[in-house]
């Protein structure tokens, strides 16, 4: 059986590497964003707004628990799923985690261009965002690096480098 968690920061990869992962290892994937939009029929941003971080945080941890009853599945989380409640520690009790690890300045490079769909950075300029990164980064380590595994996701900028990146992912895992 295989439950395997991607974590790490926004803009990792998590759903882009996950996608690719599931494929090559031909088990479903689930991204725990596109499962709360799809549950909620609303976008992580509206239920921010919504409910505030905090009751994001809470219906996150639910769905978490929901799609952890999937057997044989990648499971891509958002980047704060580790860092709140003991989702880290249960993650870690039920499947496989995987920290993608990946240098301040490429998710910088990576989230100026994709930062409005995420509304945690909205309205940050750069200075700012990079800054922001950095301290987040700092504040969520101590959670990320409760991961089983360790997998630098620098680059996963095109297809051949996606590619790369999940036979790597297949041999740090042992699959
Ligand atoms: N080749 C690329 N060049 C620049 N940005 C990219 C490229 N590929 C992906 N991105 C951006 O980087 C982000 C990282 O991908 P994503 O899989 O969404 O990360 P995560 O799910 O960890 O937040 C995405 O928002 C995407 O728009
Ligand atoms: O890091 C975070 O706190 C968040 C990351 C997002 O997921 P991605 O990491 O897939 O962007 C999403 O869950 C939400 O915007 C909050
Ligand atoms: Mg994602």
């Amino acid at each position: 059986m295989v439950r395997i968690f991607l974590t790490g920061y926004m803009g990792a990869g998590k759903t882009t590497l996950g996608k690719a992962f599931a494929r090559k290892m031909n088990v479903p994937f689930v991204d725990l964003d596109w499962y709360i939009e799809e549950r909620f029929h609303k976008t992580v941003g509206e239920l921010f707004t919504e409910r505030g971080e905090t009751g994001f945080r809470e219906l996150e941890r639910n769905m978490l628990h929901e799609v952890a009853e999937f057997e044989n599945v990648v499971i891509s989380t958002g980047g704060g799923a580790p860092c709140f409640f003991d989702n880290m520690e249960f993650m870690n009790r039920v499947g496989k985690t995987v920290f993608l690890d990946v240098h301040p300045d490429v998710l910088f490079r990576r989230l100026r261009i994709a930062k409005q769909q995420r509304p945690i950075l909205q309205g940050k300029e750069d200075d700012e965002l990079k800054a922001f990164i950095i301290r987040a980064l700092e504040q969520r380590a101590p959670f990320y690096t409760q991961a089983q595994y360790i997998f630098n996701a620098d680059e996963l900028e095109d297809r051949w480098q996606i590619e790369t990146a999940v036979q790597r992912l297949q041999e740090l895992l042992g699959l």
